[in-house]
């Protein structure tokens, strides 16, 4: 492989190229003269011109976007938002938006991608060979609609451009886009019209509508030297059922409450939860219900009234409460968050519940102080996309549950993680995928792991 002139190899440059399988990340693979390129916004078999968006001449790997499509794969479609379309951003001359790279992809072929790439990363990482079936997750539960993918984030992020205008980031880069309507967000976000307000003076905003309709809570960061007094022209334009927050070097280190509670307030298979605006919490307006679902059943014969029970990686608790009610008040269940606003949140829903210990920490630290063998019968592990790591897999291994619900939003982690637990003996009996982020590469995962048996 030559690794060829600096003007050749330019970011900039396009190459016409014959796209392979899909790989972890959500890019198509191809190769150019013997070198690895990642490409963005194709699909497989298609052949394209894509324009080199990351190409250091010594790099083992490139990465591309599509800007052309010579021949298209029956599965292309035409982009849902037309921001995020990588073949019209380029003839406008800007990169697409982040957040719907799967946009030009047939629903049902993002879900088969999806699967693919569950089942490589788990025959790589794990050594364990399955087929996996991504299963779509309508927007509601009595409708089985799941609106085309569309309309299921409750929660979104944007930045602010110099002028004060609502903006997304390009993927990988710092150029700012302006956005109107996202055709990914809640129905309850785009009413707001945040794209109408004069953010001058606020770098980014938060924005958070739950999906049982209660209030939305919208969490300005100011920039330097910018007093939450600066809001008050753009609160007056908002609907006085919307909360708000400020942060920001003026309003402390805490969200500062500036309008209405400062929280929303989620409600999920009947059970109440209160999130500020430092709070994680489930994108996709029926992922809470799903997911506590998937990881109930993945610890069936596990849960009984009286059981010692863990859920680390708890946030704001949307996995305790159900486990709390499984065990009961002669149960115990430890609650571990590392965020500390998130736990705040934790500690608040569950102020009430003595049978809930809600410990703030990082869940390996608190396994040294808390784990031990015989711990726990029963363990949901719901880690970031790094997944749960050597010595917290080791931890569990030790602590011998009965089973653990691993809830997973990066296949490769949760796969690296799995083959730790199998050279330890322990089996995977389930496994279920949901299209909690139609529209994006991602993917969340629900697995039971057992230990080896007596
Ligand atoms: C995928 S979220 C899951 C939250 C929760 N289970 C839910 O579904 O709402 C992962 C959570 O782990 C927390 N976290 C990340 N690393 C951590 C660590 N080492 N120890 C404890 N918590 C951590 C994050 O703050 C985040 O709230």
């Amino acid at each position: 492989m030559s690794p060829g002139t600096e003007q050749e190899n330019a970011p900039g440059r396009t190459l016409e190229l014959r796209l392979g399988p899909v790989a972890h990340g959500g890019h198509m693979v191809a190769r150019h003269e013997g070198r690895v390129v990642f490409v963005r916004h194709g699909l497989p078999g298609e052949l394209v011109r894509a324009e080199l968006t990351d190409a250091a001449p010594e790099a083992t790997f490139w990465r591309a976007d599509v800007v052309d499509v010579l021949e298209p794969s029956t599965h292309r479609r035409d982009h849902v938002w037309d921001l995020a379309d990588s073949l019209k951003a380029h003839r406008a001359g800007r990169p697409p938006v982040g957040g719907a790279e799967f946009g030009h992809i047939a629903l049902d072929e993002q879900r088969r991608l999806k699967a693919a790439v569950v089942s490589e990363q788990l025959e790589r990482l794990a050594g364990l060979e399955l087929d996996v079936e991504v299963e779509p997750v309508a927007l509601r539960e009595d409708s089985g609609d799941d609106a085309g993918g569309l309309a299921w984030r409750t929660r979104c992020s944007f930045s602010v451009t110099a002028e004060g205008r609502l903006a997304m980031h390009a993927h990988r880069s710092e150029t700012l886009i302006p956005v109107g309507p996202m055709p990914l967000a809640t129905e309850e976000i785009n009413r707001l019209r945040l794209w109408e307000l004069d953010l001058d003076g606020v770098e980014r905003l938060e924005v958070a509508a739950p999906a049982c309709g209660s209030a939305p809570l919208v969490v300005f960061t100011l920039a330097d030297g910018v007093a939450p007094s600066r809001l008050t022209d753009v609160l007056a334009r908002l609907s006085p059922e919307v909360s708000a927050s400020a942060v920001g070097p003026d309003a402390g280190r805490a969200p500062l409450t500036v309008r209405g509670r400062g929280s929303v307030s989620e409600r999920v298979l009947g059970r109440h939860y209160t999130v500020t605006g430092e709070g994680f919490w489930q994108i996709h307006r029926r992922a809470p219900e799903t997911l506590v679902a998937a990881a109930l059943e993945a610890l069936d014969g596990a849960l009984a009234p009286g059981g010692q029970v863990a859920d680390l990686y708890a946030g704001a608790g949307l996995f305790t409460a159900p486990l709390a009610d499984a065990v009961g008040p002669a149960g115990h269940v430890l609650s571990v968050e590392g965020a500390p606003g998130t736990s705040r949140d934790a500690r608040r829903t569950f102020k009430r519940r003595p049978e809930v210990a809600v410990v703030q920490g990082r869940v390996e630290r608190v396994l040294r102080r808390h784990g031990g063998a015989g711990a726990f019968d029963a363990v949901v592990l719901d880690p970031p996309r790094a997944g749960a790591g050597r010595e917290t897999v080791h931890q569990l291994v030790e602590a011998a549950p009965r089973a653990i619900a691993y809830v997973a939003c990066d296949p490769a982690s949760f796969a690296r993680d799995l083959g730790w637990f199998r050279k330890a003996g322990w089996q995977l009996e389930g496994l279920r995928a949901f299209d909690l982020y139609p529209m994006t590469h991602h993917v969340e995962t629900v697995a039971r792991l057992t230990p080896p048996r007596a």
